[in-house]
């Protein structure tokens, strides 16, 4: 099958089993079928006898285990087009709406401008009604994320309209495609959404200020703790005591902690936790806050616990670096006053979903439990002394082979953590993105690299790699990837909301300067050589 061929049919028969890769007409091959196809390469595999087999039969089987590969990977890039190419739709519907309600403004301005107004002359109320469709449009812009400005529909057709056509500027039309490539050129091109004409303006981004607003008070808190810290075991039980009897809270805590507290006092007794892990999964629909008390450790644990949904967190830090726990523990009372009464701003920070992949997979779908990282997963060499030999994909398209001691896909929250060990660089965690930084690679031009939040990034242990490498997981969770597996890396759904001080931009300036003294320079001295003085002198 020639994958530049979009017409091509292949197929590939041994006895009843056959494997067909038709292409439908809207240009894409069905993943479900892609699957099934996979599956049926599988089985015929499975049915061709191993002994005995002649170099043909083995050539023969290797050829439909990289079809399969191909078939796999082709439905992958289907999937993550889609995607995007439902979200355009999206905007796009969103888009066509807005402008019809415009339009209606409009005309009503317009004949109330005729009823109110019947003096003002033509041109003056033209150009009041095009005042008040520019300010429309600037409304509009400032609310939406990527909007399409002044995107005006056809007036021709609209003869109750008096604006001067002549005023009104056409533009060309033009459309938007958002595709994905794929590896063998550019067959993944998926839905094209046009706008009638316009131009695009991104007004809102996703880095704003954010700010939390209670809509109604808060009932429930989780408390997690560092463990086996004296200092944290005393504050916490000053602060459950605080929040249940002035501020009437229901507490969670782990059983670890219950278990100390009621070794304390037999009055804690008011304070719940759970018995297994499915209760943990439900936790999000019970805790309304969560605090944390220890150092970004103890915030990495918290973000552990929600696989889904993440409830904002209030970091107190009890460590010694604290980059993500601005709170100080001597103010618990004002701090938890505050932000209980609200409104607090917030730093969204995003996660990182990883699949892993093992080759002996049937298709892409047939993952382990996924892991969600808050700051990074690392692949490195483990205890091995060899190179780690890594080939890196993002979205399909070929990036590099990492030889060194490994890679680190990191978050932007992770960025000031091992990233930041690795030589990379430090960036706000509000800014979306994944960050690619190599750990002592033995090349001289391995620059690390951030690349956009929508990408996937699939790391391969190659067949030919000398040992097998290993994932860690927020330096935790550590896991073999044997020649043929894959980490699948892309960013998740749910970010993680922490509480700030100040706000995030603050926050970040403050961590980076108090935690790590970051460009922390003597002042040069006011004598010496300098031009200010040789000037005087002449
Ligand atoms: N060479 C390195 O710098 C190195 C090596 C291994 C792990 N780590 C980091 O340790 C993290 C695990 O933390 P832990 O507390 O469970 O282990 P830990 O107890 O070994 O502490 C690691 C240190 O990293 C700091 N840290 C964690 N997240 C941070 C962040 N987002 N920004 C700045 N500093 C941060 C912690 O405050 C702590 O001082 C991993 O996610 C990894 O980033 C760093
Ligand atoms: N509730 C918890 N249960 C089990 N382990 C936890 C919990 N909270 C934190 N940890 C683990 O304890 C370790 C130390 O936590 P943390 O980083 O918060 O404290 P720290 O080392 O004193 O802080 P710092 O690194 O800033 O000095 C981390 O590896 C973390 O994963």
């Amino acid at each position: 099958m020639s994958p530049s061929n979009p017409d091509s049919t292949a197929s590939f028969g041994h006895g009843d089993t056959s494997v067909s890769c038709l292409k439908p007409e809207n240009g894409f091959v069905d993943s479900l079928s892609l699957v099934h196809s996979e599956k049926a390469v599988e089985e015929l595999l499975q049915q061709t006898p191993v002994e005995g087999m002649d170099e043909h039969l083995i050539e023969f089987s290797e050829a439909l285990r990289t079809v399969a590969k191909a078939l796999r990977r082709a439905a992958e890039g289907k999937a993550s087009a889609q995607a995007e190419a439902a979200e355009w739709k999206r905007r796009y519907e969103l888009e066509k709406t807005r402008n019809i309600q415009m339009e209606r403004k409009a005309q009503i301005a317009e004949q109330n401008g005729n009823i109110d107004c019947g003096r003002v002359k033509n041109s003056d109320k033209q150009l009041m009604q095009q005042n008040e469709l520019d300010k429309i449009f600037d409304e509009c812009c400032m609310k939406h994320g990527i909007c399409s400005h002044e995107v005006l529909r056809d007036r021709g057709s609209d003869s109750s309209s008096n604006v001067d056509r002549s005023k009104m500027m056409r533009k060309a039309s033009f459309k938007l495609s958002w595709w994905c490539k794929g590896e063998n050129g550019d067959q993944h091109k998926h839905d094209i959404v046009s706008f009638e004409k316009g131009n695009i303006t991104t007004a809102e981004r996703s880095s704003k200020q954010i700010s939390l607003k209670w809509e109604s008070d808060p009932q429930t808190v989780l408390i997690l703790t560092k463990p086996n810290s004296v200092s944290v075991r005393i504050l916490c039980a000053q602060m459950v005591r605080w929040l249940k009897e002035k501020k009437k809270l229901n507490i969670y805590v782990e059983p670890r902690v219950r278990a100390e507290l009621l070794t304390e006092s037999s009055d804690f007794n008011y304070v719940q936790t759970w018995k297994d892990d499915q209760e943990i999964l439900l936790l999000h629909t019970k805790v309304d806050l969560v605090i944390t008390l220890g150092g970004d450790g103890t915030v990495l644990w918290a973000a552990s616990m929600f696989k889904g949904p993440v409830p904002p967190i209030v970091p107190f830090s009890l460590g010694s670096l604290g980059f993500m726990t601005p709170f100080h523990s001597e103010h618990f009372k004002e701090c938890l006053d505050s932000v209980l009464r609200g409104p607090v701003s917030i730093t969204l920070r995003h996660r990182l979903l990883c699949r892993v992949i093992r080759d002996a997979a049937k298709n892409e779908y047939e993952t382990e439990e996924p892991i969600l990282v808050l700051n990074e997963v690392t692949i490195d060499r483990g205890i091995s002394s060899y190179l780690t030999n890594l080939e890196c994909y993002c979205d399909n398209s070929f990036v590099t082979c990492v030889q060194g001691d490994g890679l680190i896909l990191s978050t932007t929250s992770g960025s000031t953590a091992y990233s930041l060990a690795a030589g990379g660089s430090m960036v706000h965690p509000q800014v979306p993105g994944i960050l690619f930084t190599p750990i002592c690679p033995h090349s001289l031009s391995f620059r690390p690299l951030i690349l956009p939040e929508h990408v996937t990034l699939r790391i391969v242990v190659p067949f030919n790699s000398r040992s097998p490498a290993w994932a860690s997981f927020d330096g935790k969770d550590r896991k073999q990837l044997a020649a043929g597996d894959a980490l699948l890396c892309s960013m998740a759904p749910c970010p993680v909301p922490t509480a700030c001080q100040v706000d995030s931009t603050s926050d970040f300036l403050s961590s980076i300067l108090d935690g790590l003294h970051w460009n922390l320079r003597k002042t040069q001295s006011f004598d010496g050589p300098r031009e200010l003085q040789d000037i005087i002198q002449i």
